[in-house]
């Protein structure tokens, strides 16, 4: 219980950022902080973000209504709802067993169809998904972006099992909009980034060739209550393998955690290491949602409130600490796959994450993955290469014999250069405490210094993609979220430490790799996440 955890300074955190998409879908000239600043604050808090967390709350609230959201979990409400009979009609494109047999828990019923001609398209049944070697307490209905002329005897060629409108009227039509929507929505976030970290314009096309057919995922997942003593989890630690993951969830609080490896990230943590054996439990939880001082959490969950005692404690690593990461209005939870990683070569970490439900309440959650397209070529960015190069490092890089420096009141209000000059400010003062390990300032220059004629040519190949945006959204709204109206980036916490290549990340083509990690699981005793 939560008494028996001793409350530590260390353990105070505040929140992952947030960050407002409106600036690049309405950029509006800015006297203050000139020709597209505000959309080169919400790139430069991107940038921060997935160098130091991989991971962020990514306000839309200028691009989906809240009422639009939560149509989504009321339609998987209504699907998971179901008899399981009508459930499993879902997913099974072929009868005849033709095709082996699926991971089973022994403890629950064979199906009557006991076969699925892609394992990876439809409705999978609850504790059916095994991560980590642990059937994962949840039930899911998968969708795939099409392919022209499929194969269907191949993996993730598959048709896309839709309820019918009969079974749950509407569900097909509303998560083909919120699809489309979430498309638009990648291309937009990938331009951001691409300008974060000062890409050329020729180096953005390119990387905007390589997810412009997106390989998406859609995913619908239902999750029950943990019940108490289960080995397993909601959903097993792992890390997402693609691209952006996209995450609207019911307001079920204390489900999704994340883990944060090392304590340079935590706030009053810059120099106290965390006890791995505290490392876990409510002071995180509790502290997830406190943003500018004010506690949004969403109300408690009944039963087993944030007692999570059972669980191992050193699931990601023993220095880190796994906070929870609660829904907040106007916002999807997004973070960075493996694939963002090669492309940084490892700049920007896939990190960690995993789903423990111990409320009594049913809780639903509708990723949408936009992934690279399925023949891209992933390979190292240039722009990454040359961030490493000029000793730009992120937060994980610490370890305890390296001094480190944190950017405590980094709030990207004002103009990105003003980041890049705090950031050589307190490089030279570091510099100035004579620490041996610290890289010449000068060479300290971020992403965000790129000359404004760079950025603006980097940002003018989009241009496809915000006609493609105005065209799909329909119901923009212009008002912002009351809980963050003007600031797109609450907290970036980041430590920077000098660079330290480690090794070249190996290029893979994405559907090859994805059928290796993920299709080819089939039989074998892992699953989606593994
Ligand atoms: O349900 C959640 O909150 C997270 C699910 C997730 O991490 C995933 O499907 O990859
Ligand atoms: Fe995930």
């Amino acid at each position: 219980m939560s008494s028996s955890v001793p409350s530590s300074p260390s353990l105070k955190l505040r929140s992952l950022p947030i960050i407002d998409i409106s600036p690049w879908i309405h950029p509006v000239e800015d006297h203050h902080r000139g020709h597209n600043g505000g959309r080169r604050s919400t790139s430069a808090a991107l940038h921060a973000a997935c160098l130091t967390y991989g991971f962020f709350y990514l306000d839309i609230s200028s691009y989906a209504s809240q009422e639009e959201m939560d149509e989504l979990a009321s339609f998987a409400r209504q699907f998971f709802a179901l008899p399981q009979d009508e459930k499993e009609k879902l997913g099974l494109a072929n009868q005849d067993g033709a095709r082996g047999t699926h991971v089973h828990d022994p403890g629950l019923p064979v199906s009557p169809h006991f076969c699925n001609i892609d394992p990876n398209i439809g409705y999978q049944r609850l504790r059916e998904n095994v991560t980590n070697n642990k059937a994962d307490n949840h039930e899911g209905l998968d969708f795939y972006a099409p392919v022209a002329n499929p194969d269907k005897t191949k993996p993730l060629q598959g048709e896309n099992q839709w309820p019918s409108d009969d079974v749950v009227p509407g569900f097909q039509d509303k998560y083909s909009r919120w699809i489309e929507k979430m498309k638009v929505l990648g291309m937009i976030v990938m331009e951001a980034m691409s300008v974060g970290l000062g890409m050329t314009q020729e180096e953005c096309d390119d990387l905007k060739s390589k997810v412009d057919d997106s390989f998406w995922v859609m995913r619908v997942i239902g999750y029950p209550p943990l019940p108490n003593n289960y080995d397993g989890y909601s959903c097993g630690a792992h890390k997402d393998y693609g691209c952006l993951t996209f995450l609207y969830t019911d307001p079920t609080p204390n489900a999704l955690e994340v883990f944060l490896p090392q304590h340079g990230i935590l706030d009053d943590a810059a120099t106290t290491p965390i006890p791995s054996s505290a490392a876990v439990g409510l002071a995180p939880s509790a502290a997830s949602a406190l943003i500018n001082g004010n506690d949004y959490r969403l109300g408690k969950s009944a039963g087993l409130d944030g007692d999570k005692s059972e669980i191992p404690k050193d699931e990601g690593g023993k220095n880190g600490v796994w906070i929870n990461v609660d829904p907040l209005p106007g916002c999807v939870v997004c973070n960075v796959g493996e694939m963002w990683e090669i492309w940084t070569n490892g700049l920007y970490k896939s990190t960690l994450h995993r789903v423990i439900h111990r409320g009594s309440n049913y809780r639903v959650s509708t990723p949408f993955f936009f992934e690279p397209n399925f023949n891209a070529h992933v390979v190292p960015l240039p722009a990454a290469l040359r961030l490493q190069k000029d000793s730009i490092q992120p937060a994980y890089a610490y370890t305890p014999h390296t001094p480190h420096i944190t950017l405590p009141h980094c709030h990207h209000e004002g103009p990105a250069e003003t980041l890049t000059q705090r950031l050589k400010e307190v490089i030279a003062e570091q510099k100035g405490r004579s620490s041996p390990v610290m890289s010449d300032a000068s060479s300290a220059s971020h992403a965000m210094s790129e000359d404004d004629a760079d950025s603006d040519k980097a940002t003018a190949g989009w241009t496809s993609v915000r006609s493609s945006l105005s065209a799909s959204s329909g119901d923009l709204r212009s008002s912002h979220s009351p809980f963050h109206s003007h600031t797109p980036l609450t907290h970036a916490h980041t430590a920077y430490t000098p660079l330290s290549v480690e090794r070249r990340y190996d290029p893979v083509v994405y559907g090859e790799f994805l059928l290796k990690k993920v299709a080819n699981n089939f039989g074998t005793g892992k699953g989606k996440y593994d």
